[in-house]
């Protein structure tokens, strides 16, 4: 039995997961915690990756890395870290965003130029910001790498990093639709051109360990979860962890200009339309610390309340939000009133609040042409009964939940037994899902029409030149 290794550096923690190649058989894991924070020194995700994989690793032959997207990791002509890391939900490039897209001349033309319209999350915005803002450490800078790219070079003994077309499509200057970068936008945000690495094909072997384990290309992390979950027609799977996406497996390029849905690109040499908000399973322990109980108890507190949460209405965004493009927003509360005012009730609108910003985000890649049979509900807050019993309700399709794992690894460890099997295409490996209870989509509709006219009118109080 061969093994191999996949690993997902997350957001919050990195997780390794040891599998048979054949199989897909999870043999052993290990995981070690990230700070909480929206910068963070490269090295600390090696010293986890270390620690999460420490005594693991005998006896694998291949390994890849899925990673957070976006993140804008930037390194010297020493090929050593310039700054911390400004990760995917690090809003303090908004600014650039804006600008970037008016001197470009509008949405439309960079959703044509690289599927993706500027957001703070994108690695293009932070590199503007980062010329604006830190010219000395952006005079230092000679190359940009992605979170995934860095730690595949750390492990590898690689004189240069190397990427994926998955992760390279979240950066905004390279094209899912040619496969190419768009080095002119990168110059046009960071005023000078910048090294980027080579873009390997998907099934590639990019390099070894010291110790000889083969280096899979890797991925960002939601391509790495569609690969790990085997992802199809007709499958749109909504990730619960702490960003909230919806995407799909689609097999050729999506194009939005209102930049609802991003237009990246597979792990596979597919594509992959994704909605991400930037605020889930985070919403939930927020609402548990401000009803004093942990995440088991708001389950059951969501539980004991009804569809629509008794009127009450949470736009969940806590940290800002990237969809709808409200940076600078924050969670609000709306409904309330004498008769609703209980921990049941705020547990309900909580969960709910999360799920309805991913209804929209459903509708939007249902809009892009993606068919919808199910969807695979997957991270971390997937855990919660109370996510998995509203889900479908709010969704409004049927939903399934693929057996509690850590999908990101385990596509990342499928990605790694492709390029070791040297296969045209990457081995079957079974994925057993279970339904979540159905729910009437019809008892939900008063919540999702109250969330939209919320939505919109917070939309429209953010454009007016005095809002509060
Ligand atoms: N039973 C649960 N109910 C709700 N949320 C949960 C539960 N278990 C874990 N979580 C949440 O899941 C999140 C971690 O999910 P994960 O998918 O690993 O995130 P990320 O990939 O962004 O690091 C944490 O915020 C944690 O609180
Ligand atoms: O920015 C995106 C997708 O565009 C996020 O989905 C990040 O990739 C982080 O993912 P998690 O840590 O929440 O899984």
């Amino acid at each position: 039995m061969a093994l191999v290794a996949g690993v997902d550096c997350s957001t919050q923690s990195t997780k390794v997961l040891i599998c048979d190649s054949e199989t897909g058989a999870v043999v052993r894991q290990g995981r070690a915690p990230h700070p909480d924070a929206t910068e963070v020194d490269p090295t600390i995700w090696w010293d986890a990756l270390r620690s999460a994989s420490d005594g693991l690793l005998d006896g694998v032959e291949a390994l890849a890395v899925g990673g957070q997207q976006h993140g804008m990791v930037t390194l010297d002509a020493d090929g050593e870290v310039v700054r911390p890391a400004l990760l995917w939900n690090d809003t303090r490039s908004a600014g650039a965003a804006a600008e970037l897209i008016d001197e470009l001349g509008g949405r439309q033309a960079w959703a044509d130029a690289v599927g993706v319209v500027p957001v703070a999350s994108f690695t293009i915005t932070k590199l503007r910001w980062l010329a604006t803002n830190e010219p000395a450490a952006a005079a230092r800078t000679e190359r940009v790498v992605l979170p995934h790219d860095w730690l595949t070079w750390k492990l590898s003994t690689n004189a240069d990093p190397t990427t994926d077309r998955g992760d390279a499509s979240g950066t905004g200057y390279w094209s899912g639709a040619t496969g190419e970068y768009r080095l002119d936008l990168l110059r046009r945000a960071f005023g000078r051109d910048v090294g980027v690495p080579e873009v390997k094909k998907p099934d590639a072997i990019v390099g070894h360990t010291a110790d000889g384990i083969a280096l899979a290309a890797g991925t960002g992390d939601n391509m790495a979860a569609a690969l790990g979950l085997g992802a199809g027609p007709g499958d749109v799977v909504v990730s619960l962890g702490t960003s909230g996406t919806v995407f799909a497996v689609a097999e050729g390029p999506t194009t939005d200009p209102s930049g609802f849905v991003a237009g990246f690109a597979d792990a596979t040499g597919r594509f992959l339309p994704l909605v991400c908000t930037l605020n889930a399973a985070r919403v939930l322990t927020a609402a548990a610390d401000l009803l004093g109980v942990d995440l088991d108890r708001l389950s059951e507190l969501a539980l004991a309340s009804t569809p629509g949460a008794a009127g009450l209405t949470l736009l969940p965004y806590l940290d800002g939000e990237r969809t709808p493009d409200l940076p600078d927003e924050t969670g609000r509360l709306t409904g309330l009133t004498r008769a609703n005012a209980r921990p049941e009730h705020l547990a309900r609108a909580a969960v709910e609040g999360m799920l309805l910003g991913l209804a929209d985000g459903l509708d939007a890649v249902r809009q892009h042409g993606v068919p919808v049979r199910r969807a695979l509900l997957i991270g971390g807050a997937a855990l919660s009964p109370a996510v998995r019993a509203v889900a479908s309700g709010i969704l409004g399709v049927p939903v399934e939940v693929p057996a509690p794992g850590e999908y990101v690894a385990l596509g990342a460890a499928r990605q790694a037994a492709w390029a070791l099997s040297g296969a045209a295409e990457p081995p079957q490996w079974p994925v057993a899902a279970q339904r979540a209870p159905e729910t009437n989509p019809a008892d939900y509709s008063a919540a999702r029409d109250r969330y939209a006219q919320f939505r919109t009118a917070v939309v429209e109080l953010s454009t007016q030149p005095n809002k509060s």
